[in-house]
């Protein structure tokens, strides 16, 4: 190959990539930012009942979330993939009692006035939300790995809808108390950082237009889900 045919091929390869990140990054349109119950929670429209429910049923979402992360790692042959994305593992779980993300949730749930036995034995998490939850972890077990990192690209989207999150829960429900919220505060860094190297695996791994596709109908399931939990949450919830 000639050094122009090189450089036509590099070129074309970086269109391809911008292509699908702009495809990816249109997936925004069903993200969940835009769901109802969603909406009334940013105009404080919740009442205290709806709240806790939202916060009892995502917990199901939280405690999930490190067994997806490692199913992607188990499935992974790339070490220097693996390198990177254990790192979302300790910080769900923290690295010793008392520390991470899930912990974060339970302080959230002590914020709005949930026990904690009431949100870890799992009493309140509607069957469609365990349904949702638990179709992301076994997709991330069967599915090519690329295609699992493709569907945790809904972190693209989360900064923006936790940033208006806390200025809404700070402004619209007084009673909740503030220091809970230390858990978005914390994802508003991790996340942009998680979705740049989701993003970077994805470009690199999903070459071909038919493993491009893929990696978007991964990120539109992934949508899809989380619209269905907060369906799940409304129907529960409904006042
Ligand atoms: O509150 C939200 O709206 C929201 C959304 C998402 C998301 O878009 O998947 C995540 C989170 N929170 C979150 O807290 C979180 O840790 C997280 C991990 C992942 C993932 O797919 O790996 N998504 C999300």
């Amino acid at each position: 190959m000639t050094s122009t045919e090189v450089e036509t091929e590099v070129t074309h390869d970086l269109v391809e990539a911008l292509d699908l990140v702009e495809a990816l990054r249109a997936q925004s349109r069903r993200y969940h930012h835009q769901h109802p119950f969603h909406l009334r929670m940013n105009e404080g429209r919740l009442s205290r009942h709806q709240i806790q429910g939202w916060v009892a049923n995502r917990y199901y979402y939280q405690v999930n979330i490190p067994r997806k992360d490692a199913a992607i790692l188990a499935n992974c042959p790339d070490i220097d993939v693996r390198r990177r994305w254990i790192r979302r593992i300790h910080d769900h779980d923290g690295t010793r009692s008392g520390e991470g993300g899930i912990e974060a949730w339970l302080r959230l749930g002590d914020a709005v006035g949930l026990t904690r036995e009431e949100v870890q034995d799992e009493r309140h998490v509607a069957p469609g939300v365990r349904a949702a939850v638990d179709d992301y972890v076994t997709f991330a077990r069967t599915r090519p790995w690329p295609e699992a990192v493709a569907s945790s690209l809904t972190e693209l989207f989360a900064p923006d809808l936790m940033a208006q999150r806390i200025v809404a829960l700070e402004r619209f429900y007084p009673w909740i108390d503030r220091d809970g919220l230390a858990y978005f505060r914390t994802r508003l860094d991790q996340a942009p950082r998680d979705a740049e190297h989701a993003l970077e695996v994805v470009t690199a791994h999903c070459r071909s237009a038919e493993a491009q596709q893929r990696a978007v109908a991964a990120l539109t399931f992934k949508c899809d889900l989380l619209w269905r939990m907060l369906d799940a949450i409304g129907e529960t919830y409904p006042e």
